[in-house]
Formats: structure tokens, sequence, C-alpha cells
């Protein structure tokens, strides 16, 4: 098969791009090849063409260049790499065929274009290092970027955690060594997993490119020893992929900071995922999380340090205080917070701009944005200045206002500024003698055009001469064929048009000279004044870079003040003792929503004294799980230093939170529902401690009744007796409620409901005491389920009631003798034999019975009933 050279060129790019998706810059185009161009036909809907025709046919497929980010984005997100092969010469130039590179790879951990990213979520790229080959190792590194600011992490933890900590980053994209299956399966739905080899995550590889980068000799001034060495070998191969795959600077990355998990109340993957701190549960997405609910950030940089917050809650007391005494005071002076939310609202993007001017990608309008951002610093330094809270002196500290730099970029840039730095329009009047005259130059030729045509016009008597410029010939004088006559001798034809001829002259052509050349150079000019402001900029980014930091935090803070202030929350007191008191609490996602008579709020109480264990009962909807689910929220919240939605709230700290509330969608794990709660039962009883906070909610409902209220059972005993935790235990296992009576640490608290006129009305309100009714039988009613079904539920309950348990432990029913009085239900129902339905009816234990069941079983009963009466049936 013959290969045209341009194919060559494709094939070489082709070769060293790995498994990414190739865009191959062709003209205008780019263009897609083979299977990449099938690819993006089947998955972006692209047309799939042929190039040549016959044994040369291949297939391809292709986009206008404008359309870079929109079909990068698409595939990105599709989890794909691709690579970008542009044109490096100008085609004009190129002695043959021109020149391509592949100038970046762009993968989902490492972008950081503005139109692919979420201004207010961070991208992580991450890593995770094995002690060499040992998957069983005890111990791994992680490490993990974020590319479009510069933030590296990077630390080491037991393996055991890695699900956990890959939950808490989130990252979009993590490099493990080849042939690992170091990071659970469950994870690669979310997380593109890229296999590097494993020299990259070795020990003198990972020294060697990190002291090259941050042009150290050890990594000891980081903050790293000995212990530390997967942490390091992790971040190396962080940044060894980021130098294969990002042909620019990475400057920006100029600080590699050790994470400690000590200081951070840990959280592991299925309680994050059962509080939806930072993503729902249902569609993985930011909309309806917790963070979503709390963030009232001005700035994007804020909120995605909100996030950080909120994913990283402390435990450090001093920290917390720090943090909360700076809502406190912005709390109390309303005034001042309205002031500095108004001035952080004219806040760009430091971050992300400081990164694309340290990778070499700033426009001119990014230096603008740069330049309005420091301008805004002096008003708000002034206004942090002498406060009484330490967070902020330290951030008004911090605050460094980047003045000389602000003025001379104040002083450089145009008020309106282009995207391209390359067509002027880019350095004000005034900055610079040179431009200046070069500027006056082009427009004083403009001028002498606008005259000479004036003066041709009267020396040939020709009204509509006039000059005109294009590209190919420059300035010329046009002249309609009627005028032709009157064309003076010293005019030189350069051009004939239908109706018109075009001439220049000897002086035309000697201004257009003075003019073009003008123009050109005073752009060249305003272009290498903008690399220099640009090379400015870059010299003080550590300076800006901090100066970021400290409006990300301040952001923070004002968030909570506002939230505070907004919801009506309090200060919580949080201290060293095991205790947790609430009063008049509320979830803080659902008392923002429209509740139908309102959210009502609820108390909680668990210590030493008056029982640190929670044993909730209550009817189903009674809002049991929105009670400890909000316990846990308000304790979290606490912790990361915001106020809380209660009327006081006094919180011992806890070192990690457990929750296992409400089955999430397991299928793809392949494990059962009840596996992967008993997996996760088993996590929380072999690492939870007397410091910890455990939210349980209907633990056992998977199994049988006795097997399930057994397991229940020896739980609570075990959380008592063993670990001594503070516990919120929601059940519908009422038998659980006898426990009080043998563990003192037990409490019971029930839901309140009001029966009225056979209704049932749910309070919501959280009582001491344990429940006496199941009350599913309403919950299915108000669910839709026919009333027969209803009516005849509530008398096998009556049964129940009256008998309970058969020596089987099956549900004993009346026989149908002892049953049916001549108008039983059932004779209406069912007619006078017994059908075959009551017995499946029978089977049915309501207690065990969810609405929905309930009404997947009447459907089916229905269908059966159904398929009977047909025809032929
Ligand atoms: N304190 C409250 N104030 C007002 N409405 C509430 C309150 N708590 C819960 N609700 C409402 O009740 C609904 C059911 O709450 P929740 O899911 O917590 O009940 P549950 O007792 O856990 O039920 P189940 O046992 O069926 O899971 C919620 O969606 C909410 O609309």
């Amino acid at each position: 098969m013959n290969v045209t050279p341009m194919m060559q060129q494709y094939l070489e790019a082709k070769g060293v791009c790995g498994d990414a998706i190739l865009f191959f810059r062709m003209g205008d185009f780019y263009e897609l090849f083979n299977d990449d161009a099938k690819t993006a036909a089947r998955v972006l809907g692209m047309t799939l063409t042929s190039r040549d025709k016959g044994e040369n046919a291949t297939p391809m497929a292709g986009f206008p260049h404008h359309q870079l980010d929109n079909y990068l984005g698409k595939l990105i997100h599709l989890g794909y790499r691709v690579a970008i092969c542009d044109q490096v010469e100008n085609p004009k130039e190129a002695k043959g065929i021109v020149r391509r590179e592949i100038t970046r790879i762009v993968t989902p951990g490492t972008l950081t274009d503005d139109a692919l990213l979420e201004p207010r979520e961070s991208n992580y790229l991450a890593a995770v290092a094995l002690p060499g080959k040992k998957e069983t190792a005890a111990e791994v590194g992680v490490a993990w970027v974020e590319m479009s600011t510069g933030r590296f992490f990077s630390g080491v933890f037991p393996t055991a955690r890695l699900a956990d900590q890959l939950a808490r980053i989130a990252p979009s994209e993590c490099l493990v060594p080849e042939e690992s299956n170091v990071v659970p399966t469950h994870l690669h739905e979310s997380i593109l997993m890229t296999y590097r080899p494993a020299w990259a995550f070795g020990k003198e590889g990972a020294g060697e490119v990190l002291k090259r980068h941050f042009e150290t000799m050890t990594l000891e001034g980081f903050g790293f020893g000995d212990q530390d060495q997967l942490a390091v070998c992790a971040a190396g191969a962080v940044l060894e992929y980021l130098e294969e795959t990002q042909r620019t600077s990475l400057l920006h990355i100029e600080r590699l900071t050790p994470y400690r998990a000590s200081s951070t109340l840990e959280i592991d993957e299925a309680t994050r995922r059962s509080l939806e701190l930072t993503r729902t549960m249902r569609d993985g997405r930011r909309d309806g999380s917790l963070l979503a609910a709390i963030d009232r950030c001005v700035t994007v940089m804020g909120s995605r340090l909100l996030g950080d917050w909120l994913s990283n809650p402390l435990t450090d007391l001093e920290e917390i205080h720090r943090r909360l005494d700076g809502v406190e005071e912005l709390v109390l002076e309303p005034a001042l917070a309205r002031d500095l939310r108004e001035s952080l609202k004219e806040v760009y993007d430091l971050e992300r701009l400081l990164a694309r001017v340290m990778t070499g990608r700033a426009s001119p309008r990014d230096l603008g944005y740069i330049c309005k951002t420091l301008e805004r610093l002096p008003h708000i330094k002034a206004k942090i200045t002498s406060r009484r809270s330490s967070m902020l002196r330290l951030l008004e500290e911090r605050l460094d206002l980047c003045s000389e730099i602000r003025s001379q970029l104040a002083e450089a840039l145009d008020d309106s500024l282009p995207l391209s730095p390359r067509d002027g329009g880019v350095i004000c009047t005034g900055f610079n003698a040179d431009l200046d005259h070069l500027r006056g130059l082009a427009a004083g030729g403009k001028q002498w055009i606008a005259e000479y045509q004036k003066q041709e016009i009267e020396r040939t008597g020709i009204a509509n001469l006039k000059v005109g410029f294009n590209k190919v010939f420059g300035y010329y004088l046009e002249v309609t064929n009627v005028n032709r006559e009157r064309i003076p001798t010293d005019y030189i034809r350069k051009q004939t048009l239908k109706n018109a001829e075009r001439y220049i002259t000897p002086e035309l052509k000697e201004y257009e000279e003075k003019v073009l050349s003008a123009d050109e150079k005073a752009k060249d000019l305003e272009y290498e004044l903008f690399g220099q402001l640009r090379d400015a900029v870059q010299l003080d980014a550590k300076r800006i870079q901090q100066t970021a930091d400290v409006l990300a935090n301040l952001d923070c803070l004002l968030s909570l003040a506002e939230l505070a202030r907004e919801r009506n929350y309090c200060r919580p007191q949080v201290g060293e003792s095991a205790v947790l008191r609430i009063l008049d609490g509320r979830h803080p996602v659902l008392d923002l929503k429209e509740i139908e008579g309102g959210f009502v709020p609820n108390d909680a109480q668990l210590d030493s004294e008056s029982g640190f264990i929670g044993l909730i009962t209550g009817p189903n909807m009674a809002g049991k799980s929105t009670y400890i689910r909000q316990v846990a929220l308000i304790s979290l919240m606490a912790q990361m230093g915001s106020f809380v939605p209660a009327r006081e709230a006094d919180l011992g700290i806890v070192d990690r939170i457990f929750a296992r509330v409400g089955a999430s969608d397991e299928l793809s794990r392949g494990q059962s529902t009840f596996m992967v709660e008993m997996t996760e039962t088993a996590r929380i009883l072999n690492t939870a401690t007397n410091r910890s906070l455990v939210i349980l909610d209907e633990i056992g409902r998977g199994t049988s009744t006795y097997d399930g209220v057994s397991l229940a059972w020896s739980i609570v005993e075990y959380l008592h007796d063993k670990i001594g935790c503070r516990t919120l235990f929601a059940t519908h296992y009422h038998e659980l409620t006898d426990l009080r009576s043998s563990l003192p640490g037990v409490v019971n608290l029930n839901v309140a409901v009001k029966e009225w006129d056979d209704k049932v009305i749910f309070l919501h309100k959280i009582v001491p005491g344990a429940a006496d009714k199941s009350y599913g039988i309403y919950v299915a009613r108000l669910a839709g389920v026919p009333r027969e079904v209803n009516e005849r539920a509530k008398q096998i309950l009556n049964q129940l009631e009256s008998e309970h348990l058969d020596s089987g432990g099956n549900a004993k029913i009346a026989s149908k003798k002892e049953r049916r009085p001549k108008t039983d239900l059932q004779l209406s129902l069912f007619g006078p034999h017994e059908h075959p339905l009551l017995e499946k009816l029978r089977e049915v234990d309501v207690d065990e019975t969810t609405p929905l069941q309930a009404l997947q079983l009447l459907q089916a009963w229905k269908k059966d009933l159904h398929d009977e009466g047909a025809p032929g049936g």
C-alpha cells in the first residue's frame, strides 16, 4: 500500500500518542482516521467518510478547527484521552509538506482549558504508588494535583483506606502501575484509570523528577521524611506524566504539600456517599448535595476551597475555633461582611489565571483580569485590618497587595483588551514612546491617504475616485470604466474589474510602505511588551498565589457567615468531651426546601449520662433517616468551622463519622445489598473508636426477621460494650427497644405520630421512648395500595399482633375456618372457593414489606388475575 507523505506524518504522530485519539490538523480542519474516526462516529455521531478509494481507502471524520473545544470536551467527558497534532509552521513558508507536531495530550485529569472545566470544582489527577509489586502491602502513596491551579499534594495511607481517600479527592483520572489492580473496580466508573510503567513510580526516578522540577536537592524542605517514600513515588509519577502529556511549562506547580490524614476527620467512601457531601447519591451531581446547599461564595476560588473544607473537616480544636471565630466576627458585623462580599464580586479566578500565565497561555484579557483583581486588594486589606479574630488577622497579614505588578499592569494595559496578543490593542497610549511613535506614523499615513484621495479627485475631476485597500495589492486607486478617459498618465494599472480599474502610483506605494510597516512594527512591539508583562507577572507568581489563597479563604468565611445569618444558624460549642447535644437541630439541605408545614426541628442528646446510643423506632416516612443524617451533618459542619442549623449545639470532637444510611445501588459491585451492608457494618465495628460518631439506618433489613433482629441486637451490644461511641441507630425492629433494660448507655427514641379519624399524621418530632406501632400499612395506603389490600392487611396485622409468630418463626395466620365469617373480605374479593392468591397473601410479612414491594406484589397479583381471566388463559 502506498503511503502519502502526509499519511506518513500522521502515522508517526499516532505512533507516539499511545491509546489517545489523534486530532490531526489539516488546513482549517481537524481530521481523525481509521479506528479513531470510527470511534468518533460511534460516540459523537460524526459523519464517517473515506479518504481515497480501493485498497487505500481510509475511514475518516473531521470537524472545523474552531469547534475543537466542543469535540475535545465531549470525548474527555466520555473518558477518552485526546492528542492534538497541530501545524507548527506557516504553510506558506513550508518547503514541501507542512511540519506537524503533537502540541498536547489532553486527558480528564490534566485539563486546563476553561471551556472544559467546571469553575466551581477542582479537577484532580491522582497517582497511587505501591511498594514494589506488592499489592498486599499495608501502605500506599497517593499524590494528587490540580493542573489548572497548580495545587499539588501527597501522602501515605493504609491500603485498606485507599478507596476512602480516592472518594475524598474525587480525581477524574488516576495513574496506577501497569498490571496493578490496587484501585477497587467500582471506582473505575467515575475515575479514568491510566496505567503507567512501573519505573515511573520507582524511588530513584520519582525523586529525580521532583528534584529537577522543584530545583531542590531534597524534598525535606517540603516536610517529607523517610517515612514518606511512597508519597514521593506517587508525586514523581504525577510529574512524569505531566511532563509527557503537557507540552507547556509546569512552572505553576511550585510546591508539593504533604497531606497528614491525622489532622482531618476521617470519612469513609460509603459515608461520604450516604451523606451526599459533595455529590448526590442518585446522579453524582453537585446540585442537591450539602456543598451546593451551603455554598454562598461569590468567587469560584472560594467555592473550590469550600469544597475542600467540607471534604476535609478538621479534628484540631484550635484550628476549628480559629475558623469559627472568623465566621462569628463576620456574622456579628454584617455591614463589613456585605462590603467585603461586594468587593469579592469583582475578583476573578486568580488561581487559574495565574496558572495560565505560568504555562504561557494567558491572553491580554487574562492580564487585564489579574490587574482588575489586584486593584480590589487595598480596599479589602483595609477592611480586614485590626480585626479581632486571629483568622482574619492572619489573612490580612498574608494578603500581599502586589502593588508593583499591579501598577505595572495598570499603566501598560489598554481599557478594552483583545483575546489574542498578536492583533494589537493591548498596550495603552502613553506607556511606551516607541509604540506611540509607530502608532502616530500609522495613523498619520492613514490621514495622508484620505488627503491624497481628495487631492486626486480634484486633479482628475473624477468625483467617484476612491482609495481602497486589499491584502494582495495593498492600497490602490479605483476608477470606474466610465471615467477611464480621464486617467492621468502617471497611474499604473494593477487590476481590472468588471466595471472598474485599479491603479497605483509611486507616491501611494511610498505611503503604503510607511503605514503598513508602522502598523506591523507597532503590533510586534505590543507583542513584545505583552510578553514582558507576562514575565513580570510570572516573577511575582508566589506572591499572587498567596493572595489568591487569602481571597479564597476570606470568601469561604464570608460564605459561612452569610449562610449562618440567612438560615439562622448558631455557633456550636466544640470541645474535647464525648458529648453531642443539639437543640432544635435542622437538616441543612431539607431546611432550605419548601416543605409543607415547614421543617420540624429536633433535639439530640448523646452522652454517658443520658445514654450514648440512641435507638430510634418509628414508622416509615416518619423522618428517622432525616434525623440521624442531620445529626451527622451538624457534627461535620461544626468541624469544618461552620455554624450549624440549630438553636444550640454542644459537640465533642469526633475522629471519624460512619454512616450507613439507605441502600445505594450496589449492583455494579456485583454484591447483594445485604452483603454490602454487612461489609460496611463490619468495617465500622472494626475501625470505630470511642471518639467516633456512628449513624446506622435499618441494619439487618435485607435478611429474615429473626436474622435481622439478632444481628442488629448484637451490633448494638458490641457498639455499647466494646466501642462506646456516640451512635444513632434507626430501626424497624421494635424488639430492639428491650435493649434499654440491659444496656445502660442505650436510650430509646421514637418519632411522634398522631392518629386521627383513621388517618396517620407524621409529626416528624423525635420524642423519648419506644414506638408502639409500625404504621407500615398506613404508609402503603398513602402510596396508593388499593383499599381492599390495605383492609386485609390490617386484619392480618391484628391477627399477628394477637398470635405473633408460630414455632417455626413464620407468621401465623388464622386457618380458613377461623378466619372467614360470611361477610369476610375474601368472600367478596375472591368468591366462595379458596383462591390461590390468598395463600400468597398469607405469606406476605407486612412488617417486612416496603410500600414499593407492596405495590409490586399487587401488580404481580393483578397480572395473575388478569391472565387467569383472559380467554384461553
Ligand atoms: N423534621 C422534619 N420536618 C419536616 N419534614 C420531615 C422531617 N423529617 C423528615 N421529613 C419528611 O419526611 C420524609 C421521610 O423522611 P425519612 O426518609 O427520614 O423517613 P424514615 O423514617 O427514614 O422512613 P423509612 O423508614 O421509610 O426510610 C422526608 O422526605 C421529608 O420530606
